[in-house]
């Protein structure tokens, strides 16, 4: 049973450290903990219903913004439409409601979130939910208590019922004092926002909670994620996505960081179909449970450039944001995700000018331009 290796391996990995002061070979579950907060009697029976070779019945949490409809799209096709649950505290649009099944979930709710997970026989659960860079900023209580309480309980649950747990981080677990160009997987991590906070403090939990209980915790650092069907939630990056609707709509994009402000940016379905491979990639080849992901790097002024070749009358003016403007001063300009190449094989299929082209491939049939025609 999985979770007799789990616990073993946990143990052998406490004596072989600073050991955790049973002082016997053999330590009873209890000694050790199965997670903080499971009950005596849940310990022997959970997950038993799962075979490894099903598909396992996949939770997302957060799965209206930006990213989570996309991957519930990915998954379904690769596992079911009934073996994928989107989850959010807001009401889906009538074509997400009716492309699958979708469930109320608030993850501050530890003991609602527990009863999802067990009716529904959850195996895999992907924790989208969280209040980005610029929206944290505004709302630090609101961001904490999401990115920090809420992980908390994703954390408790996923260990307690055997999960396999992907957390994204992002570009903004970083801070001024990381080296910026390239930005390797591990370095010094002094974020200055409290996302970048919390989700330095999410990679240490997964990786502590791996370590300590066995939970199988994997995490992608993701660039700026671009997309063309889904609005950004209120971070720093948004820009990029912006620039193509405004692009198409009025021709002019005023943009609030700086011309030269370079940032990694990726294609929403790289950034989709690298999270389904790392869940899918073989432990043993996982020499580490967080990993940086790249697939281009480019300034406001570059952006624009490129866009310009599709919409040569784009005007593009700056009114820079303080407050996003010292974020992105703060994060990596490129990101050195060589560890995800080697280990599991990752690979970019957008570039910067394929990038542009499906955007507008995506956006152009209702266009200003299409609509001249
Ligand atoms: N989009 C990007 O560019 C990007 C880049 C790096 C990392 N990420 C990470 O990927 C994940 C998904 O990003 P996104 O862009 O889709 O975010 P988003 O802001 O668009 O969506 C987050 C979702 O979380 C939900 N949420 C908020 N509070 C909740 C609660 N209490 N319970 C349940 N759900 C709650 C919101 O309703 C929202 O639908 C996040 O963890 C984010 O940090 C995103
Ligand atoms: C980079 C990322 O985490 C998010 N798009 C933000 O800007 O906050």
């Amino acid at each position: 049973m999985p979770i007799v290796k789990n616990v073993s391996r946990a143990v052998n990995q406490l004596l072989q450290s600073s050991g955790c002061g049973c002082g016997i070979s053999i330590v009873p579950v209890r000694c050790i903990g199965i997670s903080p907060r499971q009950v005596a009697s849940d310990a022997s029976f959970h997950s038993v219903s799962f075979s490894e070779s099903d598909h396992p019945r996949v939770l997302i949490t957060g799965g209206l913004g930006q990213l989570g409809v996309g991957l519930a799209k990915l998954l379904r096709k690769r596992f079911g439409k009934n073996n994928v649950i989107l989850s959010d505290i807001r009401k889906p649009a009538d074509n997400v409601f009716y492309s699958g099944p979708f469930i109320y979930s608030d993850i501050l709710d530890y003991k609602n979130l527990r009863e999802i997970v067990v009716n529904n026989r959850i195996t895999w659960l992907f924790h989208y939910s969280a209040l980005l860079s610029a929206v944290g900023e505004a709302n630090v209580p609101l961001a904490r208590a999401v990115n920090i309480t809420g992980l908390h309980n994703v954390l408790d649950i996923a260990a307690e019922h055997n999960l396999r747990l992907f957390v994204p981080s992002t570009i903004g677990a970083f801070g001024p004092t990381s080296p910026r160009d390239p930005t390797p997987d591990l370095c010094i991590q002094r974020p200055r926002t409290i996302y970048g906070v919390s989700k330095v403090h999410a990679e240490l939990m997964g990786e502590y909670y791996h370590y300590r209980y066995g939970l199988d915790f994997r995490c992608l650092r993701y660039p700026g994620i671009i997309s063309a069907d889904s609005q950004p939630g209120g971070g720093t990056t948004d820009y990029a996505v912006q620039i193509f609707h405004d692009a198409i709509k009025t021709g002019k994009f005023q943009c609030n960081l700086k011309p030269d402000t370079r940032l990694p940016m990726m294609y929403i379905d790289d950034c989709l179909r690298a999270t389904l491979e790392v869940m899918e990639a073989p432990a043993e080849a996982l020499s580490m449970r967080t990993y940086n992901i790249s697939a281009m790097s480019f300034t406001p002024e570059e952006l624009a450039q490129e866009v310009q070749k599709h919409v040569p009358e784009l005007q593009v003016t700056y009114s820079v944001d303080a407050v996003r403007q010292a974020i992105a001063d703060s994060w990596p300009m490129n990101f050195d995700d060589s560890n995800a190449r080697r280990d599991w094989g990752w690979k970019h299929d957008y570039d910067l000018p394929e990038l542009v082209t499906t955007m507008f491939s995506f956006l152009g049939s209702d266009s200003r331009i299409a609509q001249a025609n």
